[in-house]
């Protein structure tokens, strides 16, 4: 515009330029060209023709001069409307709105496509301003950059802004605009182009919108994570979900490798070739259950399903979408506790008692076992609940729980089955008796007081109901009905009691409990004597040592035979202390007779199983021998058969370090059990004893006479001393001679006997035998 107007400037005083050029040129004409005729021509006829020639010249000079002029004129008014149209169709025909619009925002010309866009005519549009059809939204915007225009900050300036159209309609349109500054404001105007933008707004509109809901929809789900990776792992997209459940924010994440964030390291390797196969067969890996680590370490189980995107010019993204199941999995496995246990105690219920005693029956039926299932009921439970409430109640009851834990070993099953009534299994019974023993154990620890909180004072005594496999029932119903009716006698009994399904065997256990209170008292008080039982050398008749034998005369039940009160002993578990007592005892005896001067001979003790298994005999056996001074060569222990065979590895571990303190082994009641020839050769043993059995109809009965010839033969074989036990006869004695056993004791030559007389036997020893009886 400024161009244009110097050069309108210039072009003004061209047409003065002319007329100064003409004047000067007609002056000089008119003065020098009529002396330049006379000079030329003197006649005047001449002169005359000259002059009409000048005026000719005149002309034609003039006459060309202005069609030079005027032709220019033409040329030049045409090329200007040539130009004035080109621009008006331009501006009329363009595809896009132009307007050109006053500083103060008036349409000062619309083009026909500005007049679509708006739906105003043109004289209409022109009476109105941008501002007038300007979305308010966007108005103070477009003002702002109009006035940074208008005061130099800049140029031009493009925009995408909304328009209210005619019908109330609004568009979308992006406007650049540039300002034709002139020296007169009123020649300055805006020339303003309008795209109409709509169709692609709107569809940016919709994605921007759709992304929203899109990104709304993730993140408004805690516990779905959406993870995007590239095909090396890395971290492309991190949602709110994927926060909440792996612990790492977004800024945290992206960026980073998907293996570094929530891989465990023994899963990484299978990842990382998950990941590429994926971004290279396009195809998205099935979905899994996966245990993958927080940001603290700590394991999430979420179900993993990915999604492979592959973009125009880009590489495949891989999406897990992985579901968080922590708090599934906790329902899932509250669900299976639920199932099997009993919320308030956390014992097992009643369908878990009975899937376990299912089991225990199916081994119990194979092995040939033993079982025991006892149902405890408290006695005044109801009480309890009713005066002083449920929560109370419930307190209590978590406590008898506890208790009942305490008293229970780890092979016995202890279930609430509901209310106040717990159920045990005890497998592996040795004696029905054993169920009673634990039942009054059971009765003692519930009378304890309670304490609950704040500061209650309670006893929960209880009934128990006991029923046994095999001698009552044979499955899981009737195991639990017998208890329960048991369980139902001793309410009736007057309660704090116990009760078998049978009556005999509550009896016969009532008075098995009171013998073991007794035989307890007895062992506290020294009631038990040893008496000793001679061996002697068949070939000789030499007494070569003593059997140790207890014996129990109770105030009450009088003699109490030791068949019955080594197997309750053993039972009870008293046997260690009594055991105890008649090592002890042989070992004082043996060296008092020893220092006395007597024949130096070998006392056997008998060892229980029990003793056996425990692993503390070796020991106990050394520090005895320490203590007393007996030599370890004089001390025999005698192993029944039976107990030999139960741990045989431990069994021959315990012999060994016996042995090895220079004691001596004998096998008991040998022929009672079934040793095998290759068991028998691995034992440290030094005497085998046969049976009594076969002794005592030895000479009536020849089976028992060739079984005694072949266990002494086969003593010898493996290069044992036999000794025969129960020899009562003169003839018993003279079929062992014949068959070279090496000792014997019975009643032939005495009985057992106490320690006094013992000692006056041996002392009267001369080297034969002699009657004691
Ligand atoms: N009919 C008959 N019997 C005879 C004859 N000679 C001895 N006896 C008896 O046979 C048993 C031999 O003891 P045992 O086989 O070790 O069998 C013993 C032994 O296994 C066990 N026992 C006795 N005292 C103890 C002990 O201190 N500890 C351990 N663990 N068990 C003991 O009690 C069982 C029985 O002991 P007892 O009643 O004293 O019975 C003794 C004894 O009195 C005889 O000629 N004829």
């Amino acid at each position: 515009m400024k161009q244009l107007d110097a050069k309108l400037k210039k072009l003004r005083y061209y047409p003065l330029f002319g007329a100064l050029i003409y004047l000067l040129f007609g002056a000089l004409w008119i003065t020098f060209s009529d002396q330049l005729l006379l000079s030329l021509a003197v006649d005047p006829q001449t002169l005359s023709r000259y002059q009409s020639y000048k005026g000719y010249f005149y002309i034609v000079l003039t006459a060309a001069l202005a069609w030079v002029l005027l032709r220019q004129r033409l040329h030049f008014s045409r090329s200007l409307t040539k130009s004035e149209y080109i621009l008006d169709q331009t501006i009329e025909k363009a595809a896009a709105g132009i307007a050109h619009v006053s500083p103060s925002g008036q349409f000062l010309r619309v083009n026909q496509e500005l007049c679509r866009l708006l739906g105003y005519s043109m004289a209409e549009l022109r009476e109105l301003s941008f501002q007038q059809l300007t979305h308010p939204m966007d108005l103070a915007r477009d003002q702002a950059l109009v006035e940074e225009t208008l005061s130099g900050l800049r140029q031009h300036y493009s925009l995408e802004k909304r328009y209210l159209r005619k019908d109330g309609q609004v568009i979308w349109a992006r406007l650049s605009v540039s300002l034709i500054a002139a020296t007169d404001i009123s020649d300055t105007f805006f020339v303003s182009v309008i795209q109409d933008i709509s169709d692609v707004k709107l569809a940016q509109l919709k994605l921007e919108e759709s992304e929203l809901r899109f990104r709304t929809l993730l993140d408004s789900m805690p516990t779905i994570s959406v993870q995007g990776y590239d095909e090396d792992g890395t971290t492309l997209f991190w949602n709110k979900g994927s926060e909440l459940v792996y612990g790492y924010s977004s800024q945290e994440a992206i960026g980073r490798n998907l293996l570094d964030l929530i891989i465990p390291e023994k899963m990484q390797e299978g990842v990382r070739e998950a990941v590429s196969q994926m971004a290279s067969s396009g195809e998205a890996r099935h979905a899994e259950e996966l245990v993958l680590k927080r940001k603290d370490g700590s394991p999430v189980t979420v179900y993993s399903s990915h999604a492979v995107v592959i973009l125009p010019d880009k590489k495949p993204q891989i999406y897990c979408i992985d579901i968080d199941l922590t708090t599934y999995k906790q329902q899932e496995a509250q669900l299976a506790f639920l199932a099997q246990y009993d919320p308030l105690t956390h014992l097992p219920n009643r369908h878990f008692f009975a899937n376990q005693l299912e089991q225990a029956l199916k081994v119990a039926r194979r092995e040939q076992l033993q079982l025991a299932v006892l149902i405890l009921d408290l006695d005044n439970f109801k009480n309890i609940n009713d005066s002083y409430g449920h929560n109370v109640g419930d307190q209590l009851l978590k406590q008898v729980a506890e208790k009942l834990r305490i008293c229970c070993r780890d092979t016995d099953t202890l279930a609430r089955l509901g209310g106040d009534e717990f159920a045990i299994l005890i497998e592996h019974l040795e004696q029905p008796e054993d169920a009673a023993r634990f039942a009054q154990e059971l009765l003692r620890t519930m009378q304890q007081t309670l304490m609950l909180p704040p500061d209650l004072e309670l006893s929960a005594a209880a009934s128990i109901g006991i029923s046994l496999f095999p001698q009552h029932h044979d499955n899981v119903e009737a195991l639990l009905q017998g208890a329960d009716a048991a369980l139902y006698k001793a309410k009736a009994e007057g309660r704090n009691t116990y009760y078998y399904y049978s009556d005999q065997l509550t009896a016969q256990a009532r008075q098995r409990l009171v013998l073991e209170g007794r035989l307890r008292n007895a062992v506290k008080t020294g009631q038990l004597h040893c008496y000793y039982q001679p061996q002697l050398e068949v070939a000789t008749g030499r007494i070569i040592g003593a059997e140790l034998l207890l014996r129990w005369r109770d105030p009450e039940l009088g003699f109490v035979s030791p068949e019955i009160f080594i197997p309750l002993a053993e039972s009870s578990g008293l046997i260690h202390a009594l055991g105890i007592q008649v090592l002890q005892q042989a070992c004082v005896q043996g060296k008092a007779w020893l220092d006395e001067g007597l024949p130096a001979i070998s006392l056997a003790v008998n060892v229980s199983a029990h003793q056996f298994s425990r692993g503390e005999l070796g020991q106990q056996v050394r520090t005895l021998l320490a203590e007393t001074g007996f030599p370890a060569k004089f001390l025999e222990l005698e192993v029944t058969e039976s107990a030999l065979m139960q741990d045989e590895d431990k069994v021959i571990e315990t012999m060994q370090q016996l042995r090895a303190t220079g004691v001596r082994l004998a096998i008991d009641d040998f022929g009672t059990g079934y040793s095998s020839l290759a068991y028998l050769q691995r034992l440290p043993l030094d005497i085998l004893k046969v049976d009594r059995r076969f002794i005592c109809n030895m000479t009536t009965n020849p089976d028992n006479q060739q079984i005694t010839k072949a266990i002494i033969e086969l003593g010898h074989t493996l290069r044992f001393e036999v000794l025969a036990e129960g020899v009562e006869t003169a003839e018993q004695l003279a079929m062992l001679q014949q068959m070279s056993c090496n000792y014997y004791q019975g009643y032939y030559f005495s009985k057992p006997v106490p320690a006094e007389t013992f000692r006056q036997l041996l002392a009267q020893q001369q080297g034969v035998g002699v009657r004691a009886h």
